[in-house]
């Protein structure tokens, strides 16, 4: 089974990120480009012009920021990273992958290689912080053991180790997305995408959420994250693209 790690060591040898004693290790060293869009544009089939010529290069390793006002196509912009939609025109190509005509079985297995966290957390709600984790796992054939590897240093990076056996309705909007966030990383993608991750949050729970997402970041996983924040951007002191008008720009 393949199991996609978010580090890789110089002689290939997988070296977890979820392994939290290294939390004070130096960042890893990320070589290459992780996303690049070619001139694309994404017209949806009302006629409506979401991206135009859109051109970008992202590092892996880079923390980005895209921001933007309401309609100007950050989140089409994250749904061509996961092919939750296809360029019109132009080429997306994630973690050397070109999307372009990717579908089924071919999609299903680039998208394990992809941590997506939405604003809405997304849980199941009839089933435990830990299941909630756990389930994608499963879902993917993963043994008993190597789930509960997974799983403990996974709820103790987002700071849940101690809820695990909570429903999402007993916590906090904040620890929801927490886990949201634990589910997104426990089979370890290079690539994290966070559509508005803090919408629903008040700033302390947003500056939790986003500490671990630098935090996963400092571990060598791409992250990119939409918002609306913009004193959270500046908080943050990390690099931004601007979404106007359907066009990306690097501030
Ligand atoms: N499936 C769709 N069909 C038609 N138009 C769409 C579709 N999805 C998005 N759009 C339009 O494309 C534009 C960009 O939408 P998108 O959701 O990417 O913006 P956004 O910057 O993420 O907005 P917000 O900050 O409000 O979430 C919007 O005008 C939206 O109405």
């Amino acid at each position: 089974m393949e199991v996609m790690p978010i580090l890789t060591t110089q002689n290939n040898q997988e070296e977890s990120l979820l392994d939290t004693d290294k939390s004070n290790s130096q960042p890893k060293s990320q070589v290459g480009t992780m996303v690049e869009l070619h001139s694309v544009t994404k017209i949806y089939p009302n006629g409506y012009h979401a991206l135009v010529d859109a051109s970008i290069k992202i590092n892996k390793g880079e923390f980005l920021f895209i921001t933007g006002p309401s309609g100007s196509g950050k989140s089409t912009f994250l749904k061509l990273l996961y092919g939750a939609e296809l360029p019109t025109q132009g080429e997306v190509i994630v973690d050397n992958l070109n999307l372009t005509g990717l579908r089924g079985d071919r999609l299903s297995l680039f998208r394990r290689r992809i941590g997506i966290v939405f604003q809405d957390y997304k849980l199941i709600h009839q089933r435990t912080v830990a299941e909630n984790v756990s389930f994608v796992l499963q879902a993917q054939g993963y043994t008993r053991k190597e789930i509960q590897r997974r799983l403990e240093p996974t709820l103790k990076l987002v700071g849940l180790s101690s809820k695990a056996n909570c429903f999402p309705d007993q916590l906090s909007g904040g620890e929801q997305q927490r886990v949201s966030i634990a589910r997104a990383i426990v089979g370890t993608p290079p690539l994290l995408l966070a559509d508005e991750p803090t919408g629903n949050l008040d700033p302390d729970n947003s500056w939790q959420v986003i500490q671990v997402l630098q935090k996963l970041n400092s571990f060598g996983a791409t992250v990119i994250v939409t918002t609306h924040d913009e004193q959270l951007v500046r908080r943050c002191n990390q690099p931004v693209v601007q979404v106007k008008n359907g066009r990306l720009y690097r501030a």
